[in-house]
Formats: C-alpha cells, sequence, structure tokens
C-alpha cells in the first residue's frame, strides 16, 4: 500500500498542512505533519468555545466508527511551551489515500493561546517515534507506525518547497522528485526523534568546510533552523547587516543585504545540501522594517540543533523507519 498528499504552506512557510479525512461519515481537517513529535491529535467538540478560533473541529459523536477509549488521556508540551490534551478515540484515519482504520485520535479539551491564535491549523499529526507519545495509561503508535507493515516500504518522504505546494509520500520513494543521489545517515532513535549527526557546515560557495559534528533532529513542525551559536556566528558574520538584537530575540539583517551567503550543510559521504541565502531572511520583523528576521537562529535554548522547515525545504528527505536512516537529496 502506499499514500501521497499534498502540503500547502501558511503565510512566510510558517506550517506546512495536509489535508486528513477522520471518522464515518468522513470529516476533514487540515493538520501539521510533525517529525518533531509522536502524538496525534485534533481541536474537537470537547473544547471549550474561548479556545476556538476558526478551526474545523472533530467531532466523535458524529462519526459511527469512533470508539471512545475510556480511562485514557494524553498531555504534550512543546519545545516552544505551546500545549494541548484531551481525551482519546479510535477511529478510522485516511491521509493521502492510505487508511489506518484503529488509530488512536487524540481529541482536545484544552489548547494553549499559541494553538488558539494558529486558526488554520487544526491539529498535528506526530511522525516522531511512538516511544514519545502522551497517552496514559499506554502510549499509543504514530499514524506511520499503524501503516507501516501494510506499506511497500517502510518509508515515508518530506518535499516541502519554498512558498508553494509540496507533498508527502507514505510507502515509497518518487524517483521524479529529487536530483542526484540520495544520501542516506543512520538515526537514532532513543529519544523519539528523528536524530542524526551532520558532519559539518560551509558557509557561501567561496568558505571552506567546516568539520564539526552537529547532532539534531530532522523536524517537519519546527519552522527555523536552529544551529550551534558558533555556527550562527560563522554565517552571519559574513552578512555586512547582521547583527543580534535582543529586542528581537535573534539575529537580523537588511532582507535585501547583497552580500547574504547561501549556506551548505553536510549529511555524509561529502554531501551537501544548500539552502539558498534568500531562505534565511525569514521575515520583515514589522511590515516598515528593512530588517529581516534570521531563518537560522542559535539552538542554545534547545541542547540540540533542530533542522527545521528552513533547512528541510531545501532538500527532499526519505524518514526510513524500516532501517532507522534519514536519506537526504538535493531537488
Ligand atoms: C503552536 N504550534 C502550531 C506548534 C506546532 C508545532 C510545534 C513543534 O514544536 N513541533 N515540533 C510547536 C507549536
Amino acid at each position: 500500500d502506499r499514500g501521497s498528499v499534498q502540503n500547502s504552506p501558511k503565510s512566510y512557510d510558517v506550517e506546512y498542512l495536509m489535508p486528513v479525512s477522520l471518522g464515518t461519515p468522513a470529516q476533514q481537517l487540515n493538520l501539521d505533519l510533525d517529525t518533531g513529535s509522536s502524538d496525534f491529535w485534533v481541536f474537537s467538540t470537547l473544547l471549550k468555545e474561548s479556545m476556538i478560533n476558526g478551526q474545523t473541529l472533530y467531532d466523535p459523536n458524529a462519526s459511527t466508527t469512533a470508539d471512545k477509549m475510556e480511562g485514557y488521556s494524553w498531555k504534550i508540551t512543546y519545545g516552544d511551551q505551546s500545549y494541548s490534551s484531551g481525551d482519546v478515540y479510535v477511529d478510522t484515519v485516511t491521509i493521502g489515500d492510505l487508511t489506518v482504520s484503529t488509530q488512536a485520535v487524540e481529541a482536545a479539551r484544552e489548547v494553549s493561546e499559541e494553538f488558539t491564535a494558529d486558526s488554520d491549523n487544526d491539529g498535528l499529526v506526530g511522525l516522531g517515534f511512538g516511544i514519545i507519545n502522551t497517552v496514559m495509561p499506554y502510549k499509543q503508535k504514530t499514524f506511520f507506525e499503524k501503516a507501516m507493515p501494510g506499506l511497500d516500504s517502510p518509508v515515508f518522504t518530506a518535499d516541502l518547497k519554498s512558498g508553494a505546494p509540496g507533498r508527502y509520500n507514505f510507502g515509497y520513494i518518487d524517483n521524479g522528485a529529487y536530483t542526484g543521489n540520495i544520501t542516506y545517515v543512520p538515526v537514532n532513535s532513543s529519544d523519539g526523534f528523528w536524530s542524526w549527526v551532520s558532519p559539518g557546515f560551509q558557509v557561501g560557495t567561496t568558505g571552506s568546510f567546516n568539520s564539526t559534528r552537529i547532532h539534531g533532529i530532522a523536524d517537519t513542525g519546527t519552522t527555523l533552523l536552529l544551529l550551534p551559536e558558533g555556527v550562527c556566528e560563522a554565517f552571519y558574520g559574513r552578512i555586512a547587516s547582521a547583527k543580534y538584537d535582543a529586542s528581537q530575540g535573534g539575529y537580523t539583517f537588511e532582507c535585501n543585504d547583497s552580500t547574504t551567503p547561501d549556506f551548505y550543510f553536510g549529511t555524509g559521504n561529502g554531501q551537501m545540501i544548500r539552502i539558498p541565502g534568500s531562505y534565511l531572511a525569514y521575515s520583515k520583523i514589522d511590515t516598515s522594517s528593512l530588517r529581516c528576521f534570521g531563518g537560522m537562529q542559535s539552538d542554545s535554548g534547545v541542547g540540540f540543533t533542530i533542522w527545521g522547515d528552513i533547512a528541510l525545504k531545501a532538500a527532499f528527505i526519505v524518514f526510513d523507519q524500516g532501517s532507522e536512516r534519514l536519506g537526504w537529496a538535493e531537488k
């Protein structure tokens, strides 16, 4: 079996959403595929009105295939301190023509203001490893883990684009979606993340390659690229107008600064992925400003590097759960 679904970026590529069908008759929600977490949760009719702001709600009572998991609950907190919690139902879920008939659907009773404010986002499909699923008393499998046994190949791929729709595929690799070769790197899933080690980086086409092992996770659910402080300094040191602006909480530079270099990161076997300098001028810090907030920021608050959408949209990525490895290709 296999599946394929289009993803659509919200403004500034802050997140990428995909249509998902839940229950019988189908209820379609727009969900955020998140390889940095492992809960499948949705806005639901269990929520208080004050926590809803335009989102589409999953109504388990309107689904003839929904069964409540009595005595089960969940609560998750993300890196940005946003959170959600609620009850658990088993129901049928279809993503891109791929159906899991007994998915644990975590129906929100409570969401933090960040989720309430994000009116386009109806919930998250966590495609990290199930070991960090938050459902109690017994953790639940991710959508991919439930689907995997029936798939042609135990992989899913992410093709995120800058300011345009892309695609998530399940169970196969579309060889027309990338150029050159796919370089595979081992993944350590013991923390539940797609954790891997990059051999280093290069700033600009003329810069030398800096051999330094960068431990990090591939996270479709994080917008920016969070790298070690030293890497940020090497990159922003090459941009004439760049500075660390504590009032903005990060590095900023003039959006049109022509000295902005591309950024390359190593994936192994000598392969590098090129992030165009334009991707790194993330967004204007306010409508009247000529300065942009950087797409690359320090990972100092996190403890490991997060290869978020700024990096992922420069590549075609294979999340190979069958072999616990990540495949990287240019496109
Ligand atoms: C508030 N929202 C929409 C979030 C979405 C995703 C995440 C996250 O850390 N994913 N790995 C946090 C917050």
